[in-house]
């Protein structure tokens, strides 16, 4: 009975094979299209992040700035909350609080907060300082970003010192711009940490009282503000050469942004430093831990002294403000700073901490050219700026102090700066001023008559009384603002050979001034600030003596010293000497053949017909001492071309007589090889066993040398016998020679090479060697 067997049947099992196989194909299947799902529903990163934001968008209308303490209240990204968390920024500040909301919701804000108080993070889109950027200064650049921007845009405007005015406004096209003024009731526009001060000092003073005051500040961090680049880059240089003994650094527009960044991080980075700068650190730059802000030239408005003053006591820390007036900007100054709210003390220098620095500039330049140029340049800068600066009221280039400004540089003579020349014209009533000043350096023929030097120094005399009266405090007509100044113009430096004499004696009068008065001692009541109250003094006036009741005494004093006592000139002062008949040293030397030479003073060595008729007329006769220096030029001349001519003929000769000399070398030694050779192949003929060395004497003298020089004189004879072979064979192609070499050969003396043998032999061989 036959069974068939179902493999399908219920008693059959699946292939596991296959059906392993059926399961991997459905689940490879499975996995694609799950793996093609993701793909098709993973979004880009850009995509979350909207979404992201757009719910955050939501919440946009639901900020309520009293709520607000921290960053993270605000609905932030988080990739801006970790940023901000990473700084360590997380309370919000005033500023802060009331604008980001805004900002977020779109608005246009425009917020003004004093310095220091986070302005930076208040913003969203960059945009700062709006008050500047709207000057008339930087319009066109304005003009040409606004052009650029999306006619559709957000616009956010932060300044410690915010403009109201519509006409500025309406430039930027804000829309409906939210105004957040934070401290617009406070009771002052500078932050509440910041101690304020101001000195008024003459202008020549004003180098003298930064080194005193870096000089008593030397573990705080300062920042020192000049009107003009040229100035920073001069007394940087100058101060640095002073040694103060603290860091200084410069930041000016002159320098390249990475230099500038260099300088920036190196200011930050050191415990106590200065920084001299200009106002291009005046703005928005956050400079941490700066005690000092100096204004060592007045600013330009109220708003420029807010923005340098707030460079410290910055985010709840202390600092202090010191700005040097002088007592021409002081009235119209100190009312525009009320005006804007701005609470400064006025204090006293301690002039006995005082340091007179002129002399050291004075040596500085004397020794350095550049140094020297940078100081004029820095000069004309300075007067220039003063000069361009739109508020007259403060500004008065008229009542500058011009020849003791520059010798307070250290300059010995004022550069010419032609723009005066412009304001003398405009101002009739001030011409006697200016063209004293001008005067001063006037272009003047090399020979002066007594007369002429007489009446230079009766001018200055007499411009230093008009100084004193009331050059000082002149009034007068406003300088007007001429369009016409290029800046070559003012860059153009002349020196005059006038020195500013005047000015020295008001210098010297300032001195004694300051010693005649007697300062009662009031000290700042600062404990940590010890330095400071040595240096500075609270509510004195005439510090250095300059003011009108001194200065009266001095100028009755003046006219009658002058009045009393004849005015010695330079020509007098020459002929008083000369009449003393005072004899000069003089510095005797010999030469290697004992002829006396005068080194000092310097003989007139050539002779010209002058030179015996002396003219006794006394003084010097310009006309003739110039032939004589000619004459004696050109004796100078002829002896340096003689001298020459000498030393190459020298040199000539030497140079011929080597040359003979290694002709004749070179003719004896070819003579001396061919005699050689005549001779060792003619022993028989002409040797002289008589001119060897003896053999028993050259033993007992060489013994020491031992085998070695035996074995090398055998080996050489057995060279030389080898030669002689090699030799013969020659002789047989040159008979004619050999006949002429022993013709040469018998007029020959023997030769005595002063070697010793085994010299001699290496010698023969050496040369046979050649010849083969
Ligand atoms: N929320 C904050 N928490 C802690 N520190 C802050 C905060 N906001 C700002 N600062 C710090 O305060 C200092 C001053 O800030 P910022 O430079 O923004 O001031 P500003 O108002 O822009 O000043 P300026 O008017 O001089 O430009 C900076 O060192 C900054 O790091």
């Amino acid at each position: 009975m036959g069974k068939t067997v179902d493999s399908r049947g219920s008693g059959a099992r699946p292939d596991p094979v296959r059906s392993f196989n059926r399961w991997k194909k459905k689940h490879r299947h499975r996995q694609s299209q799950k793996k093609q799902l993701r793909k098709q529903l993973k979004k880009p990163e850009w995509q979350v992040e909207r979404e992201g934001i757009s719910r955050l968008m939501q919440n946009y209308e639901k900020i309520n700035v009293n709520e607000i303490t921290r960053f993270s209240d605000f609905p932030l990204s988080k990739k801006t909350l970790k940023g901000l968390q990473e700084a360590q920024y997380r309370l919000v500040t005033e500023i802060q609080k009331q604008t980001i909301g805004l900002a977020l919701q779109g608005k246009d804000v425009l917020g003004a907060a004093k310095t220091g108080s986070g302005k930076t993070l208040a913003f969203l889109v960059p945009l700062d300082e709006a008050d500047r950027i709207l000057d008339m200064g930087f319009a066109d650049t304005m003009n040409a970003i606004i052009e650029n921007l999306p006619k559709k845009r957000q616009t956010l405007l932060f300044s410690a010192t915010q403009t109201k005015s519509v006409k500025d406004l309406a430039r930027l096209s804000l829309k409906d711009p939210e105004y957040v003024w934070v401290h617009e009731r406070a009771k002052y526009s500078t932050p509440a940490t910041l101690e304020q001060n101001y000195i008024v000092c003459e202008l020549q003073q004003k180098v003298s009282v930064l080194y005193s005051f870096l000089r008593s500040h030397l573990k705080k961090k300062s920042i020192v503000f000049f009107s003009s680049c040229k100035e920073v880059q001069y007394l940087y240089r100058v101060f640095c050469r002073l040694r103060p003994g603290i860091s200084i650094l410069a930041l000016h527009g002159r320098q390249q942004q990475m230099r500038r960044m260099e300088v920036y991080n190196e200011f930050v980075r050191k415990r106590a430093a200065v920084l001299f700068a200009t106002d291009i650190a005046a703005r928005g730059l956050d400079f941490p831990a700066v005690n000092w802000v100096l204004q060592f030239d007045c600013p330009e408005d109220a708003n420029t002294y807010i923005h340098r003053a707030g460079r410290t006591a910055r985010y709840k820390e202390d600092g202090e403000a010191l700005l040097i007036l002088l007592p021409s900007e002081e009235k119209a100054m100190l009312q525009q700073l009320l005006q804007k709210k701005v609470p400064v003390k006025e204090i006293k220098i301690n002039p006995e901490k005082l340091i007179d620095v002129q002399k050291k500039l004075e040596s500085f330049l004397a020794q350095d050219q550049d140094l020297k140029e940078r100081a004029q340049r820095c000069f004309v800068s300075y007067i220039r700026s003063v000069y361009l600066m739109k508020d007259k009221e403060v500004f008065d280039v008229s009542k500058l102090p011009i020849p003791e400004y520059a010798l307070s540089l250290g300059l010995a003579v004022a550069p010419r700066v032609r723009f005066l020349q412009k304001v003398q014209k405009q101002q009739p009533t001030k011409e006697l001023v200016m063209s004293q000043a001008n005067k001063v350096i006037e272009p003047r023929a090399p020979s002066l008559t007594n007369d002429e030097v007489e009446e230079f120094r009766a001018y200055f005399n007499e411009k230093m009384s008009i100084l004193q009266k009331g050059g000082k405090r002149l009034e007068g007509t406003e300088c007007r603002l001429a369009n016409s100044i290029s800046e070559e113009e003012d860059e153009e430096i002349e020196e005059k050979p006038g020195k500013a004499k005047g000015s020295q004696t008001q210098s010297v009068r300032n001195t004694e001034a300051q010693k005649i008065e007697e300062v009662p001692m009031q000290f700042l009541d600062r404990d940590e600030e010890e330095e400071d109250a040595d240096f500075f003094k609270v509510k004195r006036h005439n510090v250095f003596g300059l003011d009108l009741k001194e200065n009266k005494a001095l100028q009755k004093k003046e006219p009658s010293k002058s009045s009393v006592k004849k005015k010695v000139t330079r020509v007098a002062e020459a002929k008083k000497v000369m009449k003393r008949n005072f004899k000069v040293n003089k510095k005797i030397t010999f030469t290697d053949e004992g002829e006396l030479v005068q080194q000092w003073p310097q003989m007139q060595r050539s002779v010209t017909k002058d030179n015996e008729e002396e003219d006794d007329t006394g003084g010097i006769n310009l006309d003739k001492a110039k032939e004589r220096l000619q004459e004696e030029d050109k004796f100078d001349k002829e002896e340096y071309r003689k001298k020459i001519k000498a030393k190459h003929r020298e040199k000539r000769l030497k140079e011929r007589e080597a040359r003979r000399e290694a002709n004749k070398r070179q003719a004896k030694a070819k003579d001396e090889e061919e005699a050689f050779l005549d001779w060792s192949d003619d022993d028989d003929d002409g040797f002289d066993p008589s001119t060897l060395p003896d053999p028993d004497k050259y033993r007992s003298s060489e013994e020491s040398d031992g085998e070695d020089m035996e074995n090398k004189i055998s080996d050489t004879k057995k060279q030389q016998g080898m030669r002689k072979r090699n030799n013969s064979e020659v002789e047989v192609v040159g008979p004619t020679r050999r006949n002429r070499k022993k013709a040469k050969w018998d007029t020959l003396e023997p030769l005595d090479t002063g070697l010793s043998l085994a010299e001699d032999e290496e010698l023969v061989l050496h040369l046979l060697r050649n010849q083969s």
